[in-house]
């Protein structure tokens, strides 16, 4: 039994992080929707809890508060913003709107000896003050401590940023340790859950393949379990896992939609030929997709069509498994390289129900009648630690180090109607920009392109505008570059390509692939637009 830490989400942007955060203190961590029951916190036996941030008010919303259950357990808690405000109101002190709100970088004065800011600072100033560099985000502010709290830290327009009751092990902070932005956050949480909860950093990758491994033996007993298979990271960990667990009861079947980049399909299963081990099967799907999208335009709807054509696929394969003899009895489980993210971004652990911005194909997209059972080992993993037990069960680091790719391909690459002329023109100019982010190297960090970016692709925009190629006119369609630097992919910062890359690319392009005149960059960053542009 790991120990663990519960962290309460009371609706912050940013809640994730903080799991991120502890998690890469070697302690495992859920997030839950503020309003679990008593029952859960005490069966649940955190080590320590901690209180999200949030947009709301105590003063206007007097139901988001911590369950008296975090208050009875004798465990630290620490509260983050809104959690430290939660924290004031209901042990008796006072929370008001400041009329100084403050966003973004501050500086913040650490007060006194507290195990948590202990040796903390970022620098000091001339009058000897111990001071941190943070991020603040918050037009609240406590204006009275709860009994038997003391000032921890304070800023000119906060004078309450930090407080603590030690006896207890309650700690707060206005500012956000979780962002990265907040340079001494990471330790302060390592210092909370580590050295104040005493939790013991046993949450390591090498260390959990042993424990996954068990999990998915008593989950699946004797039964046969098939798997989709996408070449990405997620699906081929999941496989490596899944298989090493349960050797020939797992069937991967690989599927062709039609929507797949320049030669991956071949690349796919030659990586797997000699890598792993397992059984895979290669479904050609590609007419039954691109048939069903003929005509549709709706990103959404291309989303759910593409989610359930998936599952059709699967269900027929689980089913041909069985008529093939060969001593099968037929898949009752679906295993899926479904991750913490993906589950948590599908509004899993929300307080309220998030807004639905795109349906990912593997989590909101699948039908409630599935008629298998779902097999997911990952879905409790960020995808560093995914890439981290890929690296553990000794997948080759090409495999591991991959961009993502979505499981609707160019589908959602193809802006609007998605037509087989546009797939074949979209896989050339992308293959190209690939290429050359592989071929370009960094010269202060020695680094290629493609290693210094999260993710790049080539989208395919269906408008035409005019050229001039070897004086003669041209009509032909426009690409957009994207190419983006992120770590969780919740947000993400577009990629300050070098102008020689993006000179090399557009012009091979534009005269490689017939029928494109135009290349663009994509400029915006996510939010407020998405990675995908549908
Ligand atoms: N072409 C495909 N054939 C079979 N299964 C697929 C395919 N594409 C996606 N899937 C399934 O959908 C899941 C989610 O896709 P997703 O792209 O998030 O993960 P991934 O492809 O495994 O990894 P990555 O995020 O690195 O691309 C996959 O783990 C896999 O189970
Ligand atoms: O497997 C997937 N199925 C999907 O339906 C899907 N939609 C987006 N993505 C990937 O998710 C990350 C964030 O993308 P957005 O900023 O576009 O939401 C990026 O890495 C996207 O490529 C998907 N992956
Ligand atoms: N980030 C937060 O938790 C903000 C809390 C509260 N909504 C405020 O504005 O002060
Ligand atoms: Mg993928």
């Amino acid at each position: 039994m790991h120990d663990k830490v519960l962290i309460l989400d009371f609706g912050s942007q940013v809640t994730q992080l903080i799991a991120r955060r502890v998690r890469e203190a070697h302690v495992y961590c859920e997030i839950h929707p503020n309003d679990v029951s008593d029952d859960f916190i005490r069966s649940f036996a955190p080590k320590a809890i901690i209180l999200s941030g949030s947009h709301a008010s105590t003063y206007e919303d007097h139901e988001l508060r911590a369950p008296q259950a975090v208050w009875d357990l004798g465990v630290p808690v620490l509260g983050i913003c809104y959690g430290m405000f939660t924290m004031t109101v209901q042990l008796g002190g006072q929370v008001e709107a400041s009329d100084h709100r403050e966003f973004g970088y501050a500086e913040v004065r650490a007060h006194g000896h507290t195990k948590l800011l202990d040796g903390l600072q970022d620098f000091v100033t001339p009058e000897g003050h111990g001071m941190l560099k943070v991020w603040m985000s918050h037009g609240d502010k406590v204006t009275a401590l709860p009994p038997g709290f003391t000032l921890m830290a304070s800023t000119p327009s906060c004078p309450i940023a930090g407080m603590a009751n030690e006896a207890k092990r309650y700690y707060a902070v206005q500012f956000h340790p979780e962002v990265t932005h907040t340079v001494q956050g990471h330790a302060l949480l390592t210092r909370f859950v580590r050295d104040i909860a005493g939790c013991k950093g046993d949450w390591v990758m090498g260390g959990y393949i042993e424990e996954a491994v068990q999990k998915i033996r008593e989950q699946v007993g004797d039964e046969e379990v098939i798997l989709g298979l996408s070449g990405g990271v997620d699906s081929s960990v999941a496989a490596a896992l899944i298989h090493r667990a349960i050797g020939d009861q797992l069937t991967c079947v690989f599927v062709d939609h039609g929507l797949l980049r320049l030669n991956e399909g071949d690349m796919v299963m030659d990586m797997f030929e000699g890598k792993l081990h397992a059984k895979v099967i290669r479904v050609d799907a590609s007419e039954l997709f691109l048939g069903q999208l003929t005509g549709v335009t709706d990103p959404e709807k291309k989303r759910k069509i593409i989610g359930g054509l998936f599952v059709d696929v699967f269900k027929a394969e689980a089913e041909k498994l069985k008529a093939s003899g060969q001593g099968h009895k037929g898949a009752t489980f679906l295993a899926q390289g479904t991750i913490y993210p993906d589950v948590v971004e599908s509004g899993g652990t929300k307080t309220k129900k998030a807004t639905t911005i795109k349906s990912h194909h593997n989590v909101g997209g699948l039908p409630e009648q599935l008629g298998l059972k779902l097999l997911e080992p990952l879905r409790e993993l960020f995808k560093d630690e995914v890439r981290e037990l890929g690296v553990a069960l000794g997948l080759p680091p090409e495999m591991v180090y991959r961009h993502p790719f979505p499981g609707p391909g160019l589908g959602v690459r193809i802006l609007g109607e998605v037509k087989k002329d546009y797939a074949d023109l979209l896989r050339r100019a992308d293959a190209i920009f690939i290429e050359e982010l592989r071929n370009w190297k960094d010269e202060a960090t020695g680094k290629t392109w493609y290693d210094l970016t999260s993710q790049a692709f080539t989208v395919f925009l269906p408008v035409k505008s005019v050229g001039v190629m070897g004086d003669g006119r041209t009509y032909d369609y426009v690409v957009a570059l994207r190419a983006v630097q992120t770590s969780d992919f919740m947000t993400a910062d577009w990629a300050e390509l070098p102008y020689g890359l993006l000179k090399k690319v557009s012009g091979r392009i534009i005269n490689e692939v017939r029928g494109i005149n135009r290349v663009t960059y994509d400029v915006s960053s996510k939010p407020p637009a998405t990675i995908e542009w549908e």
